[in-house]
């Protein structure tokens, strides 16, 4: 595709994104190129650089653009994130006659710029995309409503927390051990020319640099390594499961921390991957058989079900990896702080506590509740810890610790990781001790 071809694309697929607020952008991007088969891999990546770098600046551009009369359209977002191009990020930054050439009308480019739109954008290309007259919450790219509460728990630190994570995040990989070992799989990837270098915390991990086709190449499908994110990784550390053990994965998904703690296993003992998603928990079926899993069950939950009741006090390690804001991931999901409302976290703060309880009844006395989200708020992380606490005095709070918990990371109380300071997605993980 030509340049002004792949700019044409990404102003179609950012139309798409905003004809779907409720939907997630990844979503409605694996639709958009699912029906564009025609469209390359290398082309694919630049147009989703492109749309995720306008998704990332959004607010910020909104701003610059903020004198265009009915409000910026997609076409003026996406040829402002181009000029405003950071040259850290992977969107080559242009200036604006470059930009401008690129809307020729010609076949499949965008139509011409109108001498209103060119005007918009030849004021926006002598700036930066921060501007020390930005309020705060528009430099950060956070909600207004949620600014305060994070101003006061980051403190000192909210400015460059909040600058991390506007950052593009890298793409992790976790190598399964039941398949091979870190070092065998770095080496099947530099076969395939992907260049991958250990994580600095997870035992299993490698960090991929920029963007590289991963999931065509023979280490992914041959279930060698999996995409998944350093702390992500870590979160399934924290739970410390054993061979021999029986473990449950109370809020599975597609089965991402399963898959994981299955190797921690050894693909031995028992797991059970429930969720209340019937779709989620089918999404894990491919990827634990690619992974050569075989001490996983899933199980859908439903209420009424006597399930829960039949197996109370029967697992020694319950994780809950709880439904919650997905702060900590607005690095990979940067159109997500734009859909979370009050509303959203008064509901999810419910969800929490009420899977929490439920899922406390399923350890067994002496095993271990893992509580973790990928979310950087204390609403949805300590203060779950501490109300769930004084309801079940039958549990303390113990360390975060096992095998293949990092010596590097202090795993006293509650843990939370950063971007800022691990260079992982936000995630928060405390262990909950069932007494015996
Ligand atoms: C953070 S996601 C889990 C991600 C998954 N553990 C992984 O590593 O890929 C939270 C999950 O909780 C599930 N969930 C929501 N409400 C639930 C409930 N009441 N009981 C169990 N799971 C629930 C959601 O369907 C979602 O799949």
């Amino acid at each position: 595709m030509t340049p002004a071809a792949r700019l044409s694309a990404a102003i179609e697929l950012l139309c798409a994104i905003e004809s779907a607020p409720r939907r997630p952008a990844d979503a409605v991007a694996n639709a958009f190129f699912r029906d564009r088969r025609f469209i390359g891999g290398g082309d694919r990546r630049a147009i989703s650089a492109l749309t995720w770098a306008t998704l990332r600046g959004w607010r910020r551009l909104n701003w610059h653009l903020r004198d265009v009369p009915g409000g910026a359209s997609p076409r003026l977002l996406v040829a402002a994130a181009i000029l405003l191009a950071d040259a850290a990020g992977d969107v080559p930054q242009q200036g604006f006659s470059e930009v401008s050439a690129l809307f020729d009308g010609s076949r499949f480019a965008p139509d011409p710029l109108s001498p209103r739109e060119a005007l918009a954008l030849q004021s926006v290309a002598r700036s930066t995309l921060d501007d020390p007259a930005m309020p705060r919450a528009i430099r950060f790219e956070i909600p207004e409503w949620l600014e305060p509460a994070l101003g006061a728990q980051f403190g000192d630190a909210f400015e460059t927390e909040m600058a991390a994570l506007l950052q593009p995040a890298p793409l992790d990989l976790r190598v399964n051990l039941l398949r091979g070992t870190r070092d065998e799989a770095a080496r099947a990837l530099r076969r395939e020319k992907l260049a991958a270098t250990p994580t600095p915390l997870s035992p299993w991990g490698l960090r991929l640099a920029g963007r590289q086709p991963i999931t065509a190449a023979s280490a992914f499908k041959s279930g060698l390594v999996e995409i998944q994110d350093e702390g992500s990784q870590l979160i399934a550390a924290a739970v410390s499961a054993g061979p021999d053990m029986r473990v449950l994965d109370y809020c599975a998904g597609a089965g991402g921390k399963t898959l994981a703690l299955a190797m921690c296993m050894d693909n031995r003992g028992h797991i059970v991957a429930c969720d209340v998603s019937e779709a989620r928990l089918e999404g894990a079926v491919k990827r634990l058989r690619r992974a050569g899993v075989h001490n996983a069950e899933r199980h859908l939950l439903v209420s009424g079900d006597k399930w829960a009741k039949r197996r109370a006090g029967s697992f020694d390690r319950v994780l809950v990896d709880a439904p919650c804001s997905g702060t900590g991931t607005w690095r990979r999901n940067p159109d997500a702080r734009r859909r979370f409302s009050e509303n959203d976290l008064a509901e999810l703060r419910v969800k929490q506590s009420e899977i929490l309880d439920r899922a406390a009844g399923l350890v067994r006395p002496g095993g271990r509740l893992v509580y973790a989200t990928c979310s950087l708020l204390a609403a949805e992380n300590a203060d779950q810890v501490r109300a769930f606490l004084s309801r079940r005095p039958d549990y303390t709070m113990g360390a975060v610790d096992g095998p293949n918990w990092p010596a590097a990371l202090d795993g006293a109380g509650m843990v939370s990781l950063t971007p800022a300071q691990h260079e992982t997605d936000g995630f928060f993980v405390c262990v909950l001790q069932r007494a015996a």
